[in-house]
């Protein structure tokens, strides 16, 4: 099988998530897109606003009766910081006979330096990197010195070409703070959910 991990925060997930999963099963012809939501975001260090339990709820829900789309729960299982290399060669040495991409949006290919054992990471597995449309060009030159030029060559053939979607989940957090609507930023069952655990409301970031 050709397994895509996709991993956030989610803290909400949102239609912006869900339409670069798709993007990514049609572009790369992936069998699976597996949903990390993390415990703690390494670059993101006051961690998520709702709880792990949510966050898994919001996926879980989100993703009811989609095929090829699968929800795992490691990182939040783990507990602590959500370094991927560690979850890539976890779900590696749980399905040996797979194989993996990383579905990454440009914003944090621009980090990836600042990964944790960003080099070990890249040669583990391959980023695919979502490009939104009216974006500047990728700007692979981060790769330089983390991956040999044949590789960076396989990356830039795995390019998820996407339209600019203006969706946050801090958009969304903010939204819901201020008593706004958020319908058709989100699933209408994340919407829901929401609102019955009145999550984010008293929210400031
Ligand atoms: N609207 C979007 N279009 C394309 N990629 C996105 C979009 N929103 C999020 N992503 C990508 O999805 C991945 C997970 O995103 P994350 O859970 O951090 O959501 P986010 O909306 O970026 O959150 P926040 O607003 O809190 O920073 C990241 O790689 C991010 O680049
Ligand atoms: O491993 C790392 O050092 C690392 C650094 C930054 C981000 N990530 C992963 O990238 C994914 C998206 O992160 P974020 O911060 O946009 O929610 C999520 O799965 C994070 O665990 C991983």
């Amino acid at each position: 099988m050709k397994i895509g991990i996709f991993g956030g925060s989610f803290d909400p997930i949102h239609l912006g998530h869900l339409w670069i999963a798709e993007s990514a099963i049609e572009t790369l012809g992936l069998d699976q897109v597996r949903w990390i939501p993390a415990a703690k975001s390494p670059l993101k260090p006051h961690g998520p606003v709702a709880s792990d339990q949510d966050r898994l709820e919001m996926v879980r829900l989100a993703i009811s009766g989609a095929e090829k789309h699968r929800l795992d729960d490691r990182e939040i299982r783990r507990g602590e910081i959500s370094y991927s290399v560690d979850t890539v060669a976890d779900l590696q040495a749980e399905f040996p006979t797979d194989e993996f991409c990383l579905i990454i949006g440009s914003d944090s290919l621009a980090l990836i330096h600042k990964w944790y054992q960003a080099k070990k990471l890249l040669e583990r597995i391959l980023p695919a990197v979502v490009q939104r449309g009216g974006e500047p060009d990728i700007d692979f030159s981060v790769l330089n010195g983390l991956v040999d030029p044949k590789r960076v060559k396989m990356i830039r053939d795995h390019v998820i070409k996407m339209p600019v979607i203006e969706i946050s989940s801090s958009e969304i957090r903010e939204r819901v703070a201020q008593g706004r609507s958020i319908r058709y930023r989100v699933p209408r069952s994340v919407e829901a959910l929401l609102e019955a655990r009145k999550i984010y409301h008293d929210s400031s970031r």
